[in-house]
């Protein structure tokens, strides 16, 4: 029976941890801590924790549960300290960092099977930082990957999920190397790619200073993770230096093959090329939140004037339906404007629509 809970580091994800279980099990009791002691006041403030602790290591004799959301490098070092504090028996360890091999081994090196360490990693989140940014509802559909060590029974792990209830995430479960591959591939490397296409625009910018205004669109929707807090991404990079290495040689071959065909005018193997990889994207699971979230987008037919925006937030506002983003997609020159509307979650934006269609004649579409 999980009854009191510590939290290190009350940030995104930390935060939105503590308000799910708040929200499923209130009676668990959570104590956080956080170097910034501002986050930590906000994350008691706004009921995500019931207690602030004033330093990192406090009495963790009656903990039951630790959870570690700091970045990855910070947890390592907090792994390295724990191992010497007086904890309770059969506590439970638990971390949330984006990548896993070095943290795993960290722990099996120094915990050293005395402590049941289960790493983890919700995979979802924002570009976003910090306790102001957590949901209890971030991880909802979300896959919420476990990689349990030979030290834990099927019993430890089935706590950790108990107490994690809340964020209605999927729990899978598959070794830290497997997962660093897999989130090389799927997270990690993309994040560079964002990265790069970046740059690409902003040294372009110079000769076509309308790159930027340009930009705005399809642009903006590729790039958004390159937003993302960038010491969060040089540790993450570092702890994954090995598959991402890989996974560099393997673009780079990729970019000379599609290089190659543009050269050459292989008109054909052009079609080929954006049809195969046009099948595979649409054959990838829609309902399902992956590593680099989707947000739910509404576009909405309606007239350019001024006030539109707060007429359509307005009612939305009405319904209590909660927007993520918005924004007026600004190339079309005509009396028509279209607004896209972002969701976090596919129930959100079908509200949005029946409550569009409810209050106005302003037609809505999904692309
Ligand atoms: N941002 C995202 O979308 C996701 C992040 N993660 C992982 O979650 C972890 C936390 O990331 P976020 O919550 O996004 O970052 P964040 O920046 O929002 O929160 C991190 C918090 O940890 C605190 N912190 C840093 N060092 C500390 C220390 N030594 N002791 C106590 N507190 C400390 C910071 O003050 C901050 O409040 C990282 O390991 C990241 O890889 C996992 C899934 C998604
Ligand atoms: O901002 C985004 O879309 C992300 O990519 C969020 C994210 C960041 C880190 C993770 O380990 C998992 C998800």
């Amino acid at each position: 029976m999980v009854n009191k809970v510590y939290l290190i580091g009350l940030g995104l994800i930390g935060g939105s941890i503590a308000l799910s279980i708040k929200q499923k099990n209130p009676s668990i009791h959570i104590i956080g801590f956080d170097i910034n002691v501002e986050q930590a006041n906000l994350a008691r403030r706004i009921g995500a924790i019931d207690e602030v602790s004033t330093e990192l290591f406090p009495d963790l004799s009656t903990i039951d549960m630790i959870f570690l959301s700091t970045p990855v490098q910070q947890t390592i070092n907090i792994i390295e300290e724990l191992k010497s504090q007086n904890l309770k028996k059969d506590v439970i360890v638990t971390d949330v960092g984006s990548t896993k091999v070095k943290i795993v081994e960290c722990a099996n090196k120094h915990l050293n099977g005395k402590i049941k360490f289960i790493g983890g990693h919700p995979m979802a989140g924002s570009h976003k930082s910090g306790i102001l940014a957590a949901k209890p509802h971030l991880f909802e559909n979300a896959f919420y990957i476990l990689t349990p060590s030979k030290y834990v029974t099927p019993h430890d792990v089935q706590s950790l999920k108990d107490v994690l209830e809340g964020t209605k995430a999927n729990f899978i479960e598959m070794t830290p190397e497997e997962h660093d591959e897999v989130t090389g591939v799927i997270s990690h490397f993309p994040h560079i790619v964002a990265a790069s296409l970046v740059y690409q625009a902003k040294n372009h910018e110079e000769e076509f200073p309308l790159v930027k205004r340009l930009a705005a669109g399809g642009f903006r929707d590729i790039t958004r993770i390159a937003s993302s807090n960038p010491s969060m991404w040089r540790d993450i990079l570092l702890h994954n230096k090995g598959p991402l290495l890989h996974l560099f040689d393997e673009w780079i071959l990729e970019m000379e093959r599609i290089k190659d065909l543009v050269a050459k005018e292989e008109a054909e193997n052009l079609f080929t090329y954006f049809q195969q990889a046009k099948q595979y994207r649409d054959g990838l699971p829609e309902k399902q939140k992956g590593a680099i979230p989707s947000f739910y987008d509404l576009y909405v037919d309606v007239p350019d004037y001024p006030g539109i925006i707060s007429e359509i937030t307005g009612y939305l506002a009405k319904e209590e339906i909660s927007l993520t983003n918005i924004r007026i997609i600004e190339t079309r020159e005509e009396i028509y404007g279209v607004l896209v509307l972002s969701f976090q979650t596919e129930k959100d934006r079908e509200l949005a629509i029946k409550c569009i269609n409810k209050y106005s004649s302003y037609e809505t579409f999904m692309m």
